[in-house]
């Protein structure tokens, strides 16, 4: 398959999108015509600058209202196609794609509709050029790809074939078995888009919400299985009309574009069981078993107030590094990295974000083989100089230009704290019952969340839950878990396109994206609650309203209504299942820490989140209202 991706996707002017078109390693793209429009130069021109990137036009859409019209406009139809056959030559692109009639004025009839196109192509053939018909799923007449493919089997002519959007197949949940015997080099182009599941019509929600094949909820596999039946082996582009992607970065967008490709095609490779042609093997995502630290960094002068604040939440110093200001301290299954070194990744980081989670290291299967998918699907690798003996821990640039380590066992890698850090002694790891990682919620721009979405699951084998809405007192969050099937790893994200969230906030306050907070599980939260509280570590308030509300809607014992009120602890249940949550306040930078008792609980208590959003807003502007 030759694979491309519509200048439509990106922002910026038509420079721009070629040019990270080509950074992102595409040979093709779909000029969409409205940027060629917009161009300040002649097609000539347009085609000097893409094919100097190495890149080839390999269709101009879209062509509309064309096929059905009655005259005068069908010759106006006509004469206007002859015109954009111009343009293609000067453009050097020998593909119009031709969408779906939407015209009031258009008469039906997929005979009328055949004629046409054995018309059009005609005259495209004359010039050495081809034209290919979409069904947009909102066309007047035609909006089911069985009805366009039927257009272009009656149209008989070799330059006339078949578009297949993976939008408006899948968006109208079309029957996709007659894919299958689609003769495929009739299948002139496939367009691929993915789309979250939304009650809405149709042209709204593909002109605004497509997201790449992986971001979205639509049956992309199977759309995949069936054009693979045929032996289709043509062009495939991307088409997304994205409201996040037009305003973000068309560099990264690009890249995210490639990175969902190859993810696909390697899974339509893994499902075909056989060689699909031109396709090289990935290796496999890695399979996480936990967090196994969590780095942060700090200066001089931060340091010790944060190693006060883990001390009071039951952390001991386990280790001090070999060469490096950093130390290492424990609880449970916990591994926190303090480092205040002057020199380095997270020195630099610091000075940039503050006291801030630099790095994150995952438990994985096979280290060396993450970071070579990583490779492959255009992450970013990261190396920096290790001491004589030290252990060069293998990592790529996640979110907000920070860290993500990969340990694992086969390579040794596990033994990184003895081979790195001089024990202190410590020997009592049991603290205040802290076990483990819960979860990790990273904040980040709006526009950034649909690229650290694919980040994620492209590399790590973790299924994404649907996007909750949370509402916060400076507006609305969008929260979106990805986790492993057993809970091992569990990572949020959130982004607000409000400047006022508490999630927007703390991105102005790190200067970028980041882990906003850390929630560690216990196994008993009234005894942590009471050792914090023991240690002076002050707990985030809640409202008494809250637990007036929970008494009448959980009907639970009076004395455990009681310990929660007197903990500060948020409480949810689902079925026979509960959740328990509390809050430390918020540190320096804009961190906090959540602690959690999960029984048989699998979510995340989105219930409760606009009470702990509010009482942090509330503490965050200390002003009350007069006469409070
Ligand atoms: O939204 C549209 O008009 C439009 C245009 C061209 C396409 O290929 C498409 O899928 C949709
Ligand atoms: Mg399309």
């Amino acid at each position: 398959m030759r694979t491309a991706i519509a200048t439509v996707c990106l922002s910026g002017t038509l420079a721009e999108k070629i040019e990270a078109i080509a950074a992102a390693q595409f040979k093709g793209v779909e000029i969409f015509e409205n940027d060629l429009l917009s161009f300040n130069g002649t097609p000539a021109d347009a085609r000097r600058m893409i094919e100097g990137l190495g890149l080839k036009t390999i269709t101009f859409q879209p062509f509309r209202d064309f096929e059905g019209m009655p005259e005068p406009q069908r010759s106006k139809v006509f004469a206007r196609a002859e015109r954009k056959f111009d343009v293609m030559q000067e453009l050097g692109c020998d593909l119009l794609m031709v969408c779906s009639n939407v015209s009031p004025d258009s008469l039906g009839g997929i005979e009328r509709a055949a004629a046409d196109f054995h018309e059009l192509g005609e005259r495209a053939a004359k010039r050495g050029m081809r034209v290919a018909f979409e069904a947009l799923s909102w066309g007047r007449h035609i909006h089911d790809y069985r009805d366009s493919w039927e257009v272009v089997r009656r149209a008989n002519h070799p330059a006339v074939g078949l578009v297949l959007d993976s939008f408006h197949v899948l968006a109208r949940g079309t029957d996709l078995s007659a894919i299958r015997s689609i003769p495929p080099e009739k299948i002139f182009l496939v367009q691929m888009a993915d789309a979250p599941k939304l009650d809405m019509d149709y042209l709204s929600w593909s002109r605004h919400y497509r997201c790449f094949p992986g971001q979205g909820d639509l049956p992309i596999d199977e759309f995949m299985d069936a054009l693979h039946a045929t032996g289709f082996d043509g062009l495939l582009s991307l088409e997304i009309f994205n409201d996040r992607f037009r305003a973000g970065s068309a560099r990264s967008v690009a890249i995210d574009g490639q990175r969902s490709l190859i993810v696909m095609l390697d899974e339509l490779r893994r499902r075909a069981g056989a060689a699909v042609p031109d396709l090289e093997a990935l290796p496999s995502k890695a399979v996480c078993t936990g967090v196994e630290f969590v780095e942060f960094a700090v200066d001089e002068r931060s340091a010790s107030g944060f190693e006060l604040t883990l001390s009071a939440l039951g952390f001991s110093k386990a280790g001090v590094h070999r060469s490096k200001a950093v130390t290492h301290w424990r609880q449970g299954d916990i591994n926190i990295v303090v480092n205040a070194d002057k020199e380095g990744f997270a020195h630099s980081f610091n000075i940039t974000h503050g006291t801030s989670v630099c790095a994150l290291a995952l438990r994985v299967d096979d280290a060396p083989g993450v970071v070579n998918r990583a490779n492959t699907l255009l992450d970013q690798p990261f190396q920096q100089p290790v001491g004589p003996g030290e252990m060069n821990i293998p990592a790529v640039r996640g979110l907000g230009g920070s860290l993500l380590y990969f340990v694992d066992r086969r390579t040794g890698l596990d033994r990184h704290w003895d081979v790195d850090f001089v024990p202190t002694g410590a020997d009592d790891f049991t603290g205040a019952g802290l076990t483990s990682v819960d979860h990790v919620s990273q904040s980040m721009h709006y526009e950034e969340m649909l690229t650290w979405l694919l980040f994620y699951t492209s590399l790590l084998d973790v299924r994404k839950t649907p996007v909750q809405t949370v509402i916060d007192p400076g507006g609305v969050v969008q929260s979106q878990a990805i986790e492993t099937g057993n809970g091992s790893l569990r990572l949020i994200l959130n982004a607000s396109q409000s400047q006022r969230t508490l999630s927007s906030r703390f991105l102005s306050e790190l200067f970028g994206s980041g882990v906003q907070h850390i929630a560690l599980a216990t196994d008993d939260i009234f005894a942590t609650v009471e050792r914090l509280k023991a240690n002076g570590v002050e707990l985030l308030p809640i409202p008494e309203n809250y637990y007036d509300d929970l008494e009448v809607r959980a009907d639970l014992p009076a004395e455990s209504m009681e310990r929660l009120r007197n903990g500060n602890i948020l409480y949810d249940r689902e079925g026979d299942a509960e959740y328990f949550q509390v809050y430390t306040r918020t540190l320096e930078g804009g961190f906090f820490f959540e602690i959690v008792e999960r029984r048989s609980y699998r979510g995340y208590g989105a219930v409760n989140a606009p009470i702990r959003l509010a009482s942090q807003t509330r503490l965050s502007s200390e002003t009350l209202p007069p006469g409070v």
